[in-house]
């Protein structure tokens, strides 16, 4: 699994402290600031052009500590920087304007290291998913794609592809400007592919990358690697940042996508999303290259430039309140309609205990969301909605938390069972809640009485145990073991810190008024769903770096003498 050297964010805990330029300090025609951030190859910087004020970022990318191998790989990538924006030109690509050398005796780790200047956005579209509510598009979602889809066309129609698409490689500038950036590992196409470096970033790897083989010249990349990183970057924008895989890490979701790839497992995309959407992803994240190969970036662009700019669709939002057509009703859900007092009256057809999703009346209720009639109190219903929409598996539908939530609290937010340690709407065992915390609310903090953190944490733990009940695990396991399908504050507990759960012994309170199906199934090793957002900004190993830098032609705002 690792020997194409793809970077995985999980695998990046530790980071040693990197040199800083000072504030003040001059690169040639211009002026260093504070820190923007860091990636793996080196530091971006606010700067200034002495000459007139306007704002610029600067990427230092430091040599001093690197040996002769990672000096020539990084002079490699910087080389492909350069002479990428020297070519192209475009309102949707980051502009370089001068690549030069830094020259700080007194600083010797930052002493001959390469500084790319750049335009200055005001935020990576990472920062933006970040902080964004999930279930629904990010603010100017339409917008954002139709820039990075029209910078994709326009690479590819110029012979180049990306090879790391994803969302800290969009960059949105002051003027609401969409700029795809960090060419390092753009590579130009020789007839159908290039050969890359083996980086890249596994959350936005297609499934492919996996089988193939990386030769000297590195790994083969082919536009339609950019259309596969490109549906993964559209679902998240349009989902506030959830990856259309299910997983807890980037390692776990790209091995679901193996799976998908392989055709072992359905692709299942946020139920959320509106038709012509869906069907866009869907075409992007065809299983494999050639499947994937009709879909050409110059292709999509003119498909969402219709979506989104089609009278049909305007003053039409994204995601819609519900989803019909695309959440099947199980009988859990069903249960739960009872449970929340409202109108079943969506049942045109039972089969087996399901029933079909059909909605004809306006009156009439989508299946699987929670009635209009129904006592679920009104603030919450867009919460419990959210939190369910995370979940991709169908089964996990509102309905059903609203009715796991009513069983456990009543949704009195401020619930207590001090003699079973139990706590706030979903009645949460704080040091279980821990294992599972999510941030539902968006405030970077897990608080297990903060409604939206208790509940979206519910809906990653009953996804899982729906997943784990349709692998037959609940059925293998059956009712012997501690748990009994209890709610999350009544499985075993022993467990601490970031693990799943899975190994403690004694159950603890009282069973709860649980859908049938949910009832026998006992949680064992995780396996975690639900909220994908990216882990911490990958921090690769040192990098490579050669000072073979050459001044960028035709684009610099001032030169910088080549080194
Ligand atoms: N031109 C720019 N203007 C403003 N911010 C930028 C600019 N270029 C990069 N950044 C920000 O600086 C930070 C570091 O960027 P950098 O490109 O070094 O790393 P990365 O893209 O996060 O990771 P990596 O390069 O390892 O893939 C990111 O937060 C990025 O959004």
């Amino acid at each position: 699994m690792t020997t194409t050297g793809a970077r995985d964010p999980q695998d990046d805990d530790f980071e040693a402290p990197r040199p800083r330029l000072p504030e003040g300090f001059r690169i040639e025609g211009w002026e260093t600031g504070a820190v923007i951030g860091s990636g793996g190859w080196g530091t971006v910087y606010e700067a200034r052009t002495v000459a007139d004020g306007t704002p610029v970022a600067v990427k230092v990318l430091p040599t001093g500590a690197l040996g002769p191998g990672q000096r020539a790989a990084l002079g490699e990538l910087v080389a492909r920087e350069v002479r990428f924006s020297a070519e192209a030109d475009h309102p949707h690509l980051v502009r370089t304007h001068a690549v030069c050398t830094v020259e700080a005796s007194e600083l010797p780790a930052l002493d001959g290291a390469i500084a790319l200047v750049m335009d200055r956005a005001e935020a990576s579209l990472k920062d933006v998913l970040d902080a964004a509510a999930s279930g629904r598009p990010i603010d100017g979602a339409e917008r954002v794609l139709r820039g990075v889809a029209a910078g994709l066309a326009h690479m590819h129609d110029a012979g180049w592809v990306h090879g790391d698409l994803k969302p800290a490689n969009v960059l949105l500038g002051p003027g609401g400007q969409v700029w795809l950036a960090d060419f390092g590992l753009a590579t130009e196409l020789d007839g159908t592919h290039a050969h890359l470096p083996p980086l890249g970033t596994l959350d936005h790897l297609p499934p492919e990358w996996w089988s193939q083989r990386t030769g000297t010249q590195g790994a083969v990349v082919r536009p339609t690697a950019d259309i596969w990183a490109f549906g993964v970057l559209a679902h998240q924008v349009l989902t506030g940042g959830l990856h259309p895989f299910p997983g807890a890490t980037a390692r776990a979701r790209s091995l679901s996508a193996q799976t998908y790839a392989r055709g072992t497992a359905p692709l299942r995309l946020d139920a959320g999303l509106a038709d012509d959407m869906r069907l866009l992803i869907a075409d992007c994240l065809a299983p494999d290259h050639s499947t994937r190969l009709p879909h050409t970036a110059r292709g999509i662009a003119a498909r969402i430039e219709d979506i989104t700019g089609s009278p049909r669709r305007r003053g039409r939002r994204l995601v819609p309140a519900v989803a019909a057509g695309f959440v099947v009703l199980t009988a859990g859900a069903v249960a739960g309609v009872a449970l929340l007092g409202g109108g079943v009256g969506t049942r045109d057809d039972d089969r087996d205990g399901g029933v079909s999703a059909t909605v004809t009346g306006a009156r009439r209720p989508v299946p699987g969301e929670i009635p209009a009639d129904s006592d679920v109190p009104e603030a919450l219903r867009p919460v419990i909605a959210r939190a369910a929409h995370r979940c991709t598996d169908e089964e996990i539908t509102p309905v059903l938390l609203a009715a796991l939530i009513k069983a456990e609290s009543g949704f009195d937010a401020d619930a207590t069972r001090p003699q079973s340690e139990e706590y706030g709407i979903a009645m949460w065992t704080p040091s279980v809640f821990r294992a599972w915390a999510v941030d539902g609310d968006g405030d970077g903090d897990k608080d297990h009485m903060s409604p939206p953190d208790a509940i979206a944490t519910m809906s990653l733990y009953v996804c899982w145990l729906d997943q784990r009940f349709k692998t037959g695990r609940a059925a293998e396991e059956g009712p012997s073991r501690a748990g009994r399908g209890r709610l999350p504050h009544q499985r075993p507990h022993g467990h601490r810190g970031g693990r799943r759960p899975g190994s403690g012994t004694a159950a603890r309170g009282q069973g709860a008024a649980l859908p049938r199906r949910l009832r026998a199934v006992t949680p064992g090793r995780t396996r975690a769903v639900g909220r994908t957002h990216q882990g911490p900004a990958h921090r690769s190993s040192p990098v490579p770096v050669t000072a073979a830098v050459s001044r960028t032609p035709g684009r610099s705002a001032a030169g910088c003498p080549a080194s």
